[in-house]
């Protein structure tokens, strides 16, 4: 559209964050542990109990980064993602100058940068594109109301519209589903029996889902569910399960490690599918990778199989594209976000475009 003035639309990615080196392991845990959608108990407590839990926590995390160099590779990740995503939507050419921003909830850069930055280039409208396609409050939910925050503070009043999540958006299936296959087929080819698929998901304390009204676990189920559809093996053996959980708190199950002591027990092949995760990092490389591989072969599982995340599989980028997409035609037809969903509640205003969003009155 060479005639017409581009509107510049900033897209903001939203992910967890992780340290940039041992020094930041401590502190990047401070921040986890002090927010109030991670821990709910009103100041001075929350404080001083994430001072607490992150000096106890500070020397497993150190054990579990320093397999990987001391530092977390989910920001260079999330910025292939960001720059294959804003190549595929300024090749829409749709009178949209585009560019995505990144802002990280536990560590740099944080809201409050990456707000400054969006302001000093001069958005005119702003699309917020959290990087988890299920949402939660202790993931979407907290980094979205961080960068409002962040925005009232620097003073950035443009236009926002949040996609608040796309469990089973066509591009993440289907580029999980091709990976899935893949994998698939290499443990059947080690003639070891029908592998059983794990999707295996972060979880998050019971009473997230139960007080909260969280619509994390049924949109991860969602999720799990779309992918074996596309799959469609006949008579597949698959189920979800729950990784990393820390603390005292019970967390919702089954647990991903109790699964893999089960298929040992049932001497079948696994093959383990990240479903909540769209990047590698410590979850996946570690947890996964050398952890859980670490008690399968200790079961003699016949078979253990990894499939990696979807990263910028060009299937992902293009249905984040769609995402954009739908999230534009919302704010054009309803209007920006309204503050009122900051007063009403924790997650999911009702302008929010919601991919799952079905019956009345409910916004999952
Ligand atoms: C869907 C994604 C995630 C949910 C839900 C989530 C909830 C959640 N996490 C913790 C505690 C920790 N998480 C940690 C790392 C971590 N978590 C996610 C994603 C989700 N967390 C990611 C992507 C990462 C990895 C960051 C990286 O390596 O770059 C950690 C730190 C590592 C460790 O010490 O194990 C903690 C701690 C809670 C308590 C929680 C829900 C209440
Ligand atoms: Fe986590
Ligand atoms: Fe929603």
């Amino acid at each position: 559209m060479p005639d017409q003035v581009q509107k510049k639309r900033a897209i903001i990615l939203f992910n967890l964050g992780g340290p940039d080196g041992p020094d930041a392991v401590k502190p990047f845990l401070f921040n986890l542990f002090n927010d109030p959608a991670i821990i709910s108990l009103p100041n001075p407590f929350r404080f001083l109990l994430a001072k607490l839990i992150s000096s106890r926590r500070e020397p497993v995390a150190q054990e579990i980064y320093a397999h990987l160099g001391g530092k977390s590779p989910l920001l260079e990740l999330t910025q292939d993602q960001a720059n294959a995503l804003q190549t595929s939507l300024n090749d829409l050419d749709d009178g949209f100058d585009n560019r995505c921003f990144i802002a990280m909830r536990y560590w740099k850069p944080f809201a409050d940068e990456t707000a400054r930055a969006v302001k000093a280039w001069g958005a005119d409208e702003m699309i917020l594109l959290p990087l988890y396609p299920q949402f939660s409050t202790t993931t979407s939910g907290s980094s979205v109301k961080d960068w409002k925050r962040a925005c009232r503070e620097i003073g950035l009043n443009v236009p926002m519209k949040t996609a608040c999540c796309y469990p089973t958006n066509a591009g993440f299936v289907s580029a999980t589903a091709e990976m899935v296959r893949e994998g698939y087929e290499k443990a059947l080819a080690e003639n070891k029996g029908a592998p059983r698929l794990l999707f295996s998901a972060h979880g998050v304390p019971k009473a997230v889902i139960t007080k909260r009204q969280d619509p994390y676990q049924s949109q991860i189920e969602k999720s799990a569910q779309a992918v074996v559809n596309e799959m469609a093996i006949p008579g597949l053996d698959w189920l979800v399960s729950y990784q990393s959980r820390v603390g005292p708190m019970e967390w919702i199950g089954p647990s991903t490690e109790d699964e893999i002591k089960r298929a040992g027990k049932d001497g079948v092949p696994l093959v383990i599918v990240p479903i909540a995760f769209v990047t590698e990092h410590s979850e996946t490389l570690v947890e996964l990778d050398i952890e859980y591989r670490e008690i399968a072969d200790h079961l003699n599982i016949p078979v253990y199989q990894r499939v990696r995340t979807v990263c910028s599989h060009p299937k992902f980028i293009g249905g984040l594209v769609n995402v954009i997409n739908e999230t534009q035609t919302a704010l054009d037809q309803n209007g920006a976000d309204s503050d009122s969903a900051q007063t009403r509640g924790w997650w999911c205003p009702d302008d929010h475009v919601c991919a799952t969003a079905k019956q009345p009155g409910s916004t999952h």
